[in-house]
């Protein structure tokens, strides 16, 4: 949804000329416009997207976490990918690891360049779970051997990053496509076998003979019979893992992220940005709305409206010549750019809606219910 014409400045304010002077009048957006890094970036820089010249394609996966080398004494944190042929049951086993818990709060994110699919943190260990692009995607369009041998090599880069591997297959079957996936595993990396949709499995004895094929087939760290769908099976995955990821510090808070939608993630950042670069000054009455979120290849065209519900609220989330504006998208931009491993333009607009908070019909388009 675009903002609404009535209530929105015509001409987009370039970032160099955001206005810090609100208009006490109406409702009017003051706007800002965040692309690249920073100024450097020029408009037609995002013409040819398609051959990815702005993305650094080689290193999809090099990137260590920011936090990397530091360590609180006793505390646990890494990488895990979780990989299996489509179908095996790989959401169903994240979904029973992260559980339900939904809050994002980055105070203090230091995070990889991954995208991140889900994060727990039990006692002294955050378990990070990250994407391996190609096999979470359900349908892949018919490639050509090019994409298929690009998407192999995302996936090798992401897999030598991580600090484990599950390697889902379901017990007692391994096919074609099982091998693929396991061909893609680098040496040495260590890798758990696990055979999920144990409740399928008649009799636990005929899985013998075929966990001594899968023993030939790869050095797995450990097997790991379970059902993904019963919370305390996968859970019980946790603490196998724990000894593989390195003591250091957490990259995220202990109540930190989840595998929402990157909608609701960019929201949510924004927001967390407009609170902390105005303190206590603002009301919490002030929220965020995404009205457009465009992905193309690895760029994500955002543009998203602080919502104020007075002119002075405006005028502090302009800032002096609007450079808090400006700090408030830049410093979202950034993260949002690590959180997806992409490239992110940003559209900000600020919005006097007096009373939205009692205005049901307006909730409902802002995404409470
Ligand atoms: N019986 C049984 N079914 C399961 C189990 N785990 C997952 N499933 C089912 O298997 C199907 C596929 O599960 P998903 O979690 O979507 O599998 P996925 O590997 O993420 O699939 P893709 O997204 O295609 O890669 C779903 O119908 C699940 O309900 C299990 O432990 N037992």
């Amino acid at each position: 949804m675009n903002p609404d014409p009535q209530d929105v400045a015509p001409d987009p304010v370039p970032e160099d000329q955001a206005t810090g002077t609100p208009d006490p009048q109406d409702d009017a957006a003051d706007h800002l416009v965040l692309e690249g890094d920073d100024d450097e970036v020029a408009e037609d820089e995002f013409e040819d997207d398609d051959e990815d010249a702005d993305v650094d394609d080689d290193e999809p996966g090099v990137a260590l976490p920011l936090s990397f080398g530091s360590s609180v004494p006793g505390r646990r944190c890494g990488l895990i990918a979780i990989v299996g042929r489509p179908n095996v049951g790989k959401s169903t086993l994240l979904n029973s690891l992260i559980g339900q818990k939904v809050s994002i709060t980055s105070r203090k994110a230091q995070t990889t360049r991954h995208r991140i699919t889900g994060i727990c943190t039990e006692d002294d260990t955050q378990f990070v779970f990250v994407d391996t692009p190609g096999f979470q995607t359900r349908h892949t369009t018919r490639g050509t051997a090019a994409l298929n041998r690009n998407l192999n090599k995302t996936v090798q880069s992401v897999l030598a990053d991580v600090d484990i591997v599950l390697f889902l297959v379901e017990a007692g079957r391994f096919g074609v496509d099982d091998a693929k996936v396991l061909a893609l595993i680098p040496p040495g990396k260590p890798t758990l076998l696990v055979a999920n949709k144990l409740d399928m499995v008649h009799r636990r004895a005929d899985l013998l003979p075929w966990l001594q094929q899968m023993q030939e087939r790869h050095p797995f760290t450990e097997f790991v019979p379970l059902t993904a769908q019963k919370v305390p099976d996968a859970r019980r995955l946790l603490g196998i893992v724990r000894p593989h990821l390195p003591e250091q510090d957490w990259f995220y808070d202990e109540d930190a992220l989840t595998d929402r939608s990157d909608k609701f993630l960019a929201s949510e950042l924004i927001r967390e940005k407009l609170f902390r670069l105005t303190g206590d000054e603002l009301p919490y009455t002030s929220t965020v709305q995404i009205d457009k979120y465009v992905e193309e290849g690895r760029l994500r065209r955002i543009s998203a409206t602080i919502v104020v519900e007075r002119d002075a609220h405006k005028g502090m989330v302009i800032g002096e010549g609007g450079e808090r504006l400006k700090r408030i998208g830049t410093e979202a931009r950034t993260e949002l750019e690590r959180l997806t491993d992409g490239r992110v333009f940003l559209e900000l607009w600020v919005k006097v809606r007096s009373g939205w908070a009692d205005d049901e019909q307006r909730l409902k388009s802002y995404g409470y219910e």
